[in-house]
């Protein structure tokens, strides 16, 4: 028998303000007594106070756990700190929101996801990625039960974020590029509804461009429904095929290699740019796209060297091995990488 389990979150609450809702949507769940808060130390105060308070009015004993890396030692603390808690949200950005979920994933407890940034597509994914020796992995996790999403709070966070969370998303036009090649060379398991999904999100969003604009609480409601959605693709395949190729082995590779890595989506955008150039795509049309939403489009507006972006792309290729691509199993030579990104206008 070919079992299959879709887990999609139940409640996906958007608006302004809507991030002092969170004790009654809680309630509404039914969660009781004691509840965790996960945040980092910034958004606690941008969001995880708002929130708390929220709580405490609807008599939520809640307790609170800041963290400021999504890595294994953090997923091991959120874990001893949730054992008798009935739910663990996590609010900030992409990584506290994975130590969130996959602690949560551990301790078999319902996770609520409260970005306080349109950065990645994470925040409505049943995936956590996890910082290791290696860079990172991608590990299975729950779906988020409800997502709180308080637009009013992320059209405020730095423009930055939410130009990211568009790199993140036109990161799905490669990465279905590279799950169909994967599918034809090795008949890799694929999905014609999560590759729709995600081509639609990356579509419906660059068509927007020009609507996503820095502090529009429009444009951060515009990016959130793609990232969710996004995230739903995610979901629908069981594996992050829909939204990771290519352009994703390369911003894990610039995780490795970069003294000061950019933001996951700045990367997997500029990645993008390169991955499509390879795949014969129009390539020039991510480009100019990212350009008309201010996010960054070369090596210089990342503040990374020429060298960090060849040496990404040579070793892009060793991570994840098991996840075939454009790049096959050999990789671009120092030579090809270098031309890659002249010609793209990447160096
Ligand atoms: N689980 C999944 O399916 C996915 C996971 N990811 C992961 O998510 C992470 C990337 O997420 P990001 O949010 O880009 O990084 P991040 O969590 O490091 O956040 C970036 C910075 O933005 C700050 N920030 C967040 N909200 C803010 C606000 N409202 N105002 C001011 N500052 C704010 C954070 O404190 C942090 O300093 C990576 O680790 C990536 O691997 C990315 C995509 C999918
Ligand atoms: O970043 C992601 C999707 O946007 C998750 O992908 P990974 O599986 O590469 O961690
Ligand atoms: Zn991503």
């Amino acid at each position: 028998m070919d079992f299959r389990k879709i887990q999609l979150p139940r409640e996906i609450h958007t608006g302004e303000g809507v991030i002092e809702e969170t004790g009654s949507i809680c309630k509404d769940l039914m969660f009781k007594d004691k509840v965790l808060v996960v945040s980092g130390p910034n958004t606690l105060k941008i969001a995880g106070e708002k929130a708390i308070e929220s709580l405490q009015n609807e008599n939520f004993d809640v307790e609170t756990f800041i963290i400021d890396n999504a890595s294994k030692s953090a997923v091991l603390e959120v874990q001893e700190a949730s054992k008798d808690v009935s739910v663990v949200l996590g609010i900030g950005g992409g990584r506290v929101i994975d130590v969130a979920k996959l602690a949560a994933t551990r301790n078999n407890i319902q996770f609520i996801s409260a970005p306080t940034a349109a950065s990645h597509d994470g925040i409505a994914s049943p995936r956590a990625s996890i910082k290791n020796e290696k860079g990172s992995v991608s590990l299975e996790a729950q779906s988020p039960i409800g997502v709180i999403a308080d637009t009013e709070i992320i059209s405020q966070a730095p423009f930055r974020l939410l130009a990211a969370g568009c790199g993140d998303i036109v990161s799905n036009y490669t990465a279905v590029l590279d799950w169909k090649l994967s599918y034809r060379l090795l008949n890799e398991y694929y999905s014609d509804s999560a590759s729709a999904l995600s081509l639609m999100t990356a579509k419906m969003t660059l068509e927007s461009a020009d609507a996503i604009k820095e502090g529009h609480v429009e444009s951060a409601a515009l990016v959130v429904k793609a990232l969710i959605s996004s995230g739903m693709a995610i979901s629908i395949a069981g594996t992050s095929r829909p939204a990771s190729g290519s352009e994703h082995k390369f911003s894990h590779a610039l995780d490795i290699v970069a003294p000061k890595p950019a933001l996951h989506g700045e990367q997997c955008g500029i990645g993008t740019i390169m991955m499509m150039y390879l795949h014969g795509g129009d390539w020039k049309y991510i480009r100019d796209t990212l350009r008309t939403i201010k996010a960054p489009t070369t090596a210089r507006e990342l503040k990374l060297d020429p060298e960090c972006i060849i040496e990404a792309l040579t070793m892009a290729h060793t991570i994840r091995k098991e996840r075939y691509t454009i790049l096959g199993d050999r990789g671009l030579t120092k030579e090809a990488a270098e031309e890659l990104a002249t010609a793209t206008g990447v160096i």
